[in-house]
């Protein structure tokens, strides 16, 4: 059936209310008329507020739901015990001891959420130019994965694979002469990605942007004998100003000179973002991941809508801090902004979300949404 002004036009009129027969109206009703609104009845066949007039009514048409496995929770990790540091661009957001980790990760376990994703703020002594401590099997990160999967060896526990919280420099790669190279980058981010996997590591996330990385990493953790840990990349990585809370997280800020835009992608670009996302897959990845995820939904509904892939989306720092910034002025409602935005990342076609509002997100669909 053809539709013309939203009524199908094989449609008859509805009936219309009879008009009353014209009479010349007495000059005080006359006057009394100018004043009363006419009772108001377009007429409409479709009318969409009908799906929307109760909650029930709203719940049964709703076309995408927000559930705790959809979420993977960063921590940020510190040397030290019993210690909760707080990151003050990231309101409610603690550096954790090891110790401290562990804990969370039971949050995590009871509030069903199925993985959390290890990030180390690495103190300056242990940071060099060539990013060393990233391939040392005794780092922060190597230890808090052995103590989670120790005592919670059912939750899902994701590394980060990048040299920028073990450099000097505060870059994801090795430099020379003020560039990043890029496959000897690779030969140390293949080093890290086995020393994570010896520890326990579920999934590899390569977040350098390297070329060729992910494949590299693949053939090394199969020769090692690790063919069930997955490779989540981090594909459609952009140069994003929305990162700065975390660099002050893993203690890079300071240091970090010039930006990263010679290997993370330019804002700009979406059909980029396919032949990245491509090569990952073409690579071994098992998962793909479109960042910073607010200021990019388009490429998540690409990714998803080519690749058919499970695709996930990272509701980075900078977004983190936007909300809970406002939020804590008084200026927006948080909790709903924060529900809105990550329902926002399933209707965009995201599988999973990174997100540093996992807590308290399945915390509030633990009392009902
Ligand atoms: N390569 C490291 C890395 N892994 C995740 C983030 C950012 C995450 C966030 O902002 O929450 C970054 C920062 C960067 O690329 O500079
Ligand atoms: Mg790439």
């Amino acid at each position: 059936m053809a539709i013309k002004f939203g009524r199908p036009i094989e449609m008859h009129d509805a009936p219309r209310p009879k008009t009353e027969a014209k009479t010349e109206p007495k000059a005080e009703a006359k006057a009394e008329a100018k004043t009363v609104l006419p009772t108001p009845s377009l007429d409409l066949a479709v009318r969409p507020r009908r799906n929307r007039k109760s909650e029930w009514a709203r719940r049964l048409v709703r076309e995408n739901v927000l559930t705790t496995d959809d979420l993977i929770w960063p921590l940020f990790v510190v040397d030290g015990h019993n210690k909760r540091s707080a990151v003050s661009s990231m309101p409610g957001v603690d550096r954790l001891s090891v110790d401290q980790a562990v804990r969370d990760a039971e949050r995590a376990m009871q509030l069903n959420i199925p993985c959390i994703a290890l990030f180390p703020y690495t103190e300056a002594s242990l940071r060099d130019e060539h990013g060393s401590e990233a391939v040392n099997p005794e780092n922060l990160v190597c230890q808090s994965v052995r103590a989670i999967k120790n005592e919670f060896p059912n939750l899902g526990v994701l590394c980060d694979v990048a040299l920028d919280p073990f450099t000097s420099h505060g870059h994801d790669g090795l430099i020379e002469d003020g560039k990043i190279l890029n496959d000897e980058t690779v030969a140390v981010l293949v080093r890290q990605a086995l020393v994570q996997a010896e520890a326990g590591c579920d999934i590899i996330a390569p977040s350098d942007m390297m070329d060729g990385r992910v494949g590299a990493i693949r053939e090394a953790l199969d020769a090692a004998g690790f063919v069930d840990v997955q490779i989540m990349a981090y594909a459609a990585k952009y140069a994003s100003a929305f990162y700065g809370p975390f660099r002050d997280a893993i203690g890079s800020a300071k240091t970090l000179t010039g930006d990263k835009r010679t290997y993370q992608m330019d804002s700009a670009n979406s059909d980029e973002a396919l032949r990245e996302v491509e090569l990952d897959i073409a690579e071994g990845a098992d998962m793909v991941m479109v960042k910073p995820g607010m200021p990019y939904l388009d490429i998540v509904r690409r990714v998803k809508d080519t690749f058919a892939m499970p695709t996930f989306v990272y509701q980075v720092s900078g977004e983190y801090a936007m909300i809970a910034a406002a939020s804590n002025n008084g200026w927006i409602d948080g909790e709903r902004a924060m529900m809105e935005s990550l329902v926002g990342f399933k209707r965009a076609g995201a599988d999973g979300i990174l997100t540093y509002f996992a807590a308290q997100a399945a915390e509030k669909l633990k009392a009902g949404g």
